[in-house]
């Protein structure tokens, strides 16, 4: 039957709703956690009926296994007047959109305890535009003690038969974040909404870069279902980074070398509250406080590809995108000048890396990506390394950029992402080679990140699909004038090349391999195939 006819999925409740926004079930197309259509009312189980006022009507409201559904009880209405039926349709809400249950009672001034029974307040996730989530309420009237009481233990054990949503959190708070209002985002945004939900919360403010990485090595996570960074790219890579290190040493893993790693113990959820916030926008789709928060209260999992970044055969660090040559030295600059605003220095890096543009002299071998079901199992099978040897690539030359994106890397600058072609959990990387050109023609394709147009379509510019990479940097200072030497040790130190690792500065002197790992952590965020694109 079509939703149109049926009814409005609480489209009214919003108390009053945004001015000129259509109704929230028209408005809202379904995300992936939710049904497209509403489960037709016959085929489920009735759990409840009864009478409650809603947004001043009062409504017969039937519960059932998954939807709360209401319609405007009618006076015997002439026969054939049809008005009737678009004015009193029936509503809705599906029972996995609700995070929490109150009763709802009215205090006096003075009155601090028993305070009169209204009813029911239902604490739910809307679907906005462009991937948006909105918390609101459902108030269910009725003042009957007994009638609220049997539906209010109805609701509580319907929330309690959620068992992905986290009961307790673990949090990582970094104050120093953007423009230091990570703190104040925090106790306004996120702490009330997991406080209505009923979630137990241990917060730790960071002190210093590396402080979550160390924390994370011992302290206690049992009990724990969750575990949330509020800040932006920096802190995000560093807490899952420390996440998934822990999980080898719990496996009992050499994390010098790690070839097939296991995966992170418990979920993480990224609350955006830094100047970058790559990750969270492209878990997302969009870097919103609030959406990140219910997704987290709804337990939405994601399994998320990350990358090893290695060196000589020793792991550096788990990351889910890098940029070496022109992004690895415009980051360098940039922490440099950490006293600038972070919106001041990073258009002064770009400027000044753009100024110093230099291509970077280097091999690159790749592995290219293979979807064929068989490799796939053989390697699911653990089959010898050897089997996909006679397949890697090799390519060398002058490079001004390099790029090798696990996810798509949405930011304001790219709204459709560094990588638009990959996806958070593809099983590929996008390895993205910008050569030797003219500025102008560098600077052409960087703007065209903005645009609608194909940031890629350019002669210079490469765009592979691949699992593994390595980056082989043959020269540093060969055949460099010592002016150009100066401008290279301003952002590297002697030995070593900048690379950008999800907005951490990694320096390395030799050959770093890239490898893909498939699914190696869970976050909390909706799905990107199903998201609506901007
Ligand atoms: N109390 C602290 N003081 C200084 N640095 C910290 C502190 N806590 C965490 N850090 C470090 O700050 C770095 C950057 O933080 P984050 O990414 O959250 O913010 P940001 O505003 O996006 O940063 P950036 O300007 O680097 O993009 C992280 O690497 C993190 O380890």
């Amino acid at each position: 039957m079509p939703r149109g006819k049926r009814g409005g999925r609480v489209s009214a409740l919003e108390g009053g709703g945004e001015e000129g926004a259509p109704p929230a079930a028209a408005a809202v197309p379904s995300a992936p956690w939710a049904f497209p259509q509403p489960p037709e009312a016959a085929a489920e189980q009735v759990l409840l009926r009864g009478i409650f006022e809603i947004g001043r009507n009062s409504c017969d409201v039937v519960l059932s296994e998954r939807t709360l559904r209401w319609r405007p009880i009618q006076p015997v209405r002439p026969a054939g007047d049809s008005k009737y039926d678009v004015l009193h349709k029936e509503e809705f809400i599906e029972l996995k959109d609700i995070f929490s249950v109150k009763l709802k009672r009215r205090y006096f001034a003075t009155q601090h305890k028993n305070g009169t029974l209204l009813g029911i307040t239902l604490f739910i996730c809307l679907k906005k535009e462009q991937n948006k989530l909105k918390d609101s309420t459902l108030d269910l009237i009725n003042l009957s003690d007994d009638h609220c009481d049997i539906w209010f233990r109805q609701f509580r054990k319907i929330l309690a038969g959620f068992s992905n949503r986290p009961k307790s959190l673990k949090i990582f708070l970094n104050p120093q974040s953007h423009k230091k209002e990570a703190t104040q985002v925090y106790y306004e945004k996120v702490e009330p909404l997991l406080k209505i939900t009923g979630i137990k919360t241990d917060v730790i403010i960071t002190e210093y870069e590396g402080h979550a990485l160390s924390l994370l090595k011992e302290c206690e996570l049992q009990g724990f279902d969750g575990i949330v960074c509020v800040g932006g790219d920096g802190s995000a890579s560093e807490v899952a980074h420390a996440l998934l290190l822990r999980a080898q040493k719990n496996a009992g893993m050499e994390t010098d070398s790690i070839l097939t790693p296991v995966r992170a113990q418990l979920p993480l959820g990224l609350i955006p509250a830094g100047s970058t916030n790559v990750l969270a926008h492209s878990l997302h789709g969009i870097p919103h406080v609030v959406t990140a928060t219910l997704h987290i209260i709804l337990g939405h999992l994601q399994p998320v590809d990350v990358c090893t970044f290695s060196a000589t055969g020793k792991l550096l660090r788990f990351g889910f995108s890098a940029m070496f040559g022109f992004g690895g030295r415009t980051l360098a600059l940039a922490e440099k000048h950490r006293w600038m605003s972070p919106n001041q220095r990073r258009d002064f890096a770009v400027i000044k890396a753009l100024a110093q543009l230099k291509p970077e002299d280097c091999e690159i071998s790749f592995l290219p990506f293979n979807s064929s079901q068989d490799l796939q199992q053989r390697r699911a099978r653990g089959s010898p390394k050897s089997d996909c040897s006679d397949r890697w690539q090799m390519i060398q030359g002058q490079f001004l950029n390099v790029s090798i994106m696990a996810i798509p890397c949405l930011c304001s600058v790219a709204p459709r992402g560094l990588a638009p072609n990959t996806r958070l959990n593809n099983g590929s990387m996008a390895l993205i080679i910008a050569r030797n050109t003219s500025r102008p023609e560098f600077i052409k394709h960087l703007k065209r990140y903005a645009s609608v147009k194909n940031q890629f379509n350019f002669p210079f510019v490469e765009t592979y699909t691949v699992e593994e990479v390595k980056v082989y940097p043959r020269n540093k200072t060969g055949g460099r004038h010592p002016k150009e030497e100066d401008q290279l040790h301003e952002t590297a130190s002697e030995e070593s090349f900048p690379w950008n690792v999800d907005g951490d500065l990694m320096e390395a002197a030799s050959e770093v391999h890239v490898k893909l790992h498939p699914r190696l952590i869970s976050l909390y965020g909706g799905s990107l195939e199903e998201m609506i694109p901007k």
